[in-house]
Formats: structure tokens, C-alpha cells, sequence
């Protein structure tokens, strides 16, 4: 997942005529140590995550801000009214040491909030994230039994990683929540057995064979709204939704469910996360076939040998609401 936004895909292009105008940052890169621990959320029966304790804080954000009064800057070279992005930076930096909640979504809008208050000249931001991640490390427990995650040290995770995106206008009381997306990003599974593609188009230009089943590698970012957009901060543990726990629902239909597509595997994935988080309006993916490619199978019982697909790559791209569970 990147957080980077092109203008192809800017709202404000095409019919309503309006003006692309905004700038901002992106790749802040910024690391808290002993941050707030995340408690009391809810758990559910495909996951084992019950909180974590956020002795390291890492976020990769980007901001993007607007107001009329930025105009002059692009249309005469008057910056009177620029706040410098390396000041935005700085702005993030700075603010990462007051933040006293425990998630990544709840960061972003205490930041942009504290960017409008600070700048009338800026009408409305846009915050996004990726989480940093670090895994556990193990060590000999102290009692001697087992072993026990490390207080101190992490690892430094190339592993999926939860993703945030707020955006906010001024209104007369302060701040207003306009757009709220979280997620989870470049998880990549694979299920060795269960999956079957057939019954597709065939045609002159078929040349795939049908499968009855296949070690399938998919990779998947799966993104979730809020009814109401508050409870994507954190602020009630309750009616937060953790992207590990959305991981290990992908990871638990994956397993369950013998699928004859990606499409039916993510359709089943979102039916679940719906049913277990009735906060949440809707789930989006987006997900990319790696497949890997049969070379052998000519192996005693299942085993076979596989290789790396050639490119071009598939994807499929799929959002859905309460009106597809309750169609179930
Ligand atoms: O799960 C899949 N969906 C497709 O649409 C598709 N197309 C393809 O060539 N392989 C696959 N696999």
C-alpha cells in the first residue's frame, strides 16, 4: 500500500469542473517509543489479539492540506501563507510526543486537528498512515517455563501492517470528521490445498486449464469505514476494530472456506468481518494473484514443486456493505 495520491484519482477532477489545490507531505517516517497501550478490545473467536502494548510506535504519514488563501502561492509566487512542508514534518514530529491515545487512526486526527486549529489558512486535511511494524522476540520467560516476548527488543517486521486515513474539516465547535477509512495492507497468504478455479469462459483465447485445486498466493489489502467515523480513534477499545484481528479473520475464511476464486474468497472474508463488527458500514479489498506455478506433480501422495509465476499479474478489486450480509 502506498499512500501516495496521484491527480487521476482526486476527487475534484473531471465533471464538478472544481480545482485541484492542495500540498503537503509524505514519507514522514516517525518512531514512539512507550506510547499507550491499546486495552479492552473486544475479541473474537478468529483471533487470539486482545491488545498490544505500543513500547514501539511507528508511522509512515503523509499530509495533504487545503484553504483558498494557498491560491497566491501557486498563482503569484506569494508564499505570505505557506506553512513550509518541512514545517509539516516537523508539525508531526513534534505532536507524536503528545499524542496519549493507543492507535494510528486516533494519531491522525489528533494531528490534523491540531494542524486546523494552529493554521486558519488550511479548511481541510487529509491524514493517512502506514504503521511501521515490529514483531514480538522471544526470550526464556522468566519463571524458566517457556519463553516469553521481549520487553525490549523487536523485530524489525516486513509483514502486513495496519493503514489509517482521516480526513477533517473546520466547523464552529473545532473539528469535524469528513472521510475515515482504516485497513490492512500487503497481507500475503498461501493455502496449499482447497482452492479450485474452474468454470470460467472458455474460449479461443483459453489456455489456462481448469483446476480442481491449487496452491493459491494471494496477496490482499482490506480496507473498513465506520458507521460512525469516532469509533475508528479508539478512544472506546470496544467498538475498535484491530487490523490484526481483521488479519487473522482473512487468515481463519482462508482456511475454512474451500474457494473456486479469489472473488469468492474475499466476498467471504468481508461477509465475516460485517458479522463480527456490526460498527463497521463497509469492507473493501483489493487483492493480487501470485500463484505460483505446478512444475511437478508427480510426487508421492499430495506434494508437488512449484515456481514463481511469470507476469502479468491479476487483481481483483471488491466493496461491500451490510446489504450483502444481510442478503446471506
Ligand atoms: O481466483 C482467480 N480469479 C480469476 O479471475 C482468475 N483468472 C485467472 O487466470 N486465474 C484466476 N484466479
Amino acid at each position: 500500500m502506498t499512500t501516495r495520491e496521484t491527480l487521476a484519482d482526486s476527487d475534484d477532477i473531471g465533471d464538478s469542473g472544481e480545482r485541484t489545490m492542495n500540498y503537503g507531505k509524505e514519507q514522514v517516517a516517525v518512531y514512539r517509543t512507550y506510547a499507550t497501550p491499546l486495552e479492552d478490545v473486544r475479541t473474537i473467536p478468529e483471533s487470539d489479539f486482545d491488545g498490544r502494548e505500543n513500547t514501539l510506535f511507528g508511522l509512515d504519514v503523509r499530509v495533504q492540506v487545503e484553504g483558498e488563501e494557498f491560491f497566491p502561492s501557486f498563482s503569484e509566487g506569494d508564499n505570505s501563507m505557506v506553512v513550509a512542508t518541512d514545517s509539516m514534518k516537523n508539525f508531526i514530529l513534534h505532536h507524536a510526543g503528545e499524542y496519549d491515545g493507543a492507535t494510528l487512526e486516533g494519531f491522525l486526527e489528533f494531528v490534523g486537528a491540531r494542524f486546523l486549529d494552529t493554521y486558519d489558512q488550511m479548511e481541510a486535511i487529509e491524514v493517512s498512515a502506514d504503521e511501521i511494524a515490529f514483531d514480538e522476540r522471544p526470550v526464556p520467560a522468566d519463571d524458566g517455563a517457556g519463553f516469553e516476548a521481549s520487553d525490549l527488543v523487536f523485530g524489525v517486521s516486513d509483514d502486513e501492517s495496519g493503514y489509517g486515513e482521516i480526513a477533517l474539516e473546520r466547523d464552529e465547535d473545532g473539528t469535524v470528521i469528513t472521510g475515515q477509512t482504516s485497513g490492512v495492507t500487503d497481507l500475503e497468504l498461501v493455502k496449499v490445498s482447497g482452492n479450485s478455479f474452474t468454470g470460467y469462459v472458455q474460449d479461443e483465447y483459453t489456455t489456462l486449464p481448469e483446476r480442481d485445486d491449487r496452491t493459491l498466493y494471494i496477496s490482499l489489502d482490506i480496507f473498513w469505514s465506520y458507521d460512525d467515523a469516532t469509533d475508528a480513534l479508539g478512544d472506546d477499545p470496544e467498538r475498535y476494530v484491530p487490523a490484526e484481528q481483521v488479519r487473522d479473520i482473512a487468515g481463519v475464511v482462508f482456511d475454512e472456506h474451500d474457494s473456486n476464486s479469489i472473488q469468492d474468497l474475499i466476498y467471504q472474508i468481508g461477509l465475516r468481518v460485517l458479522e463480527r463488527y456490526p460498527q463497521l458500514e463497509s469492507v473493501s479489498f483489493q487483492a493480487n494473484n501470485r500463484t505460483w506455478i505446478e512444475v511437478r506433480d508427480d510426487l508421492e501422495g499430495d506434494a508437488t514443486v512449484l515456481r514463481e509465476p511469470a507476469r502479468p499479474t491479476g487483481f481483483q478489486q471488491f466493496s461491500m456493505d451490510r446489504d450483502d450480509l444481510e442478503e446471506e
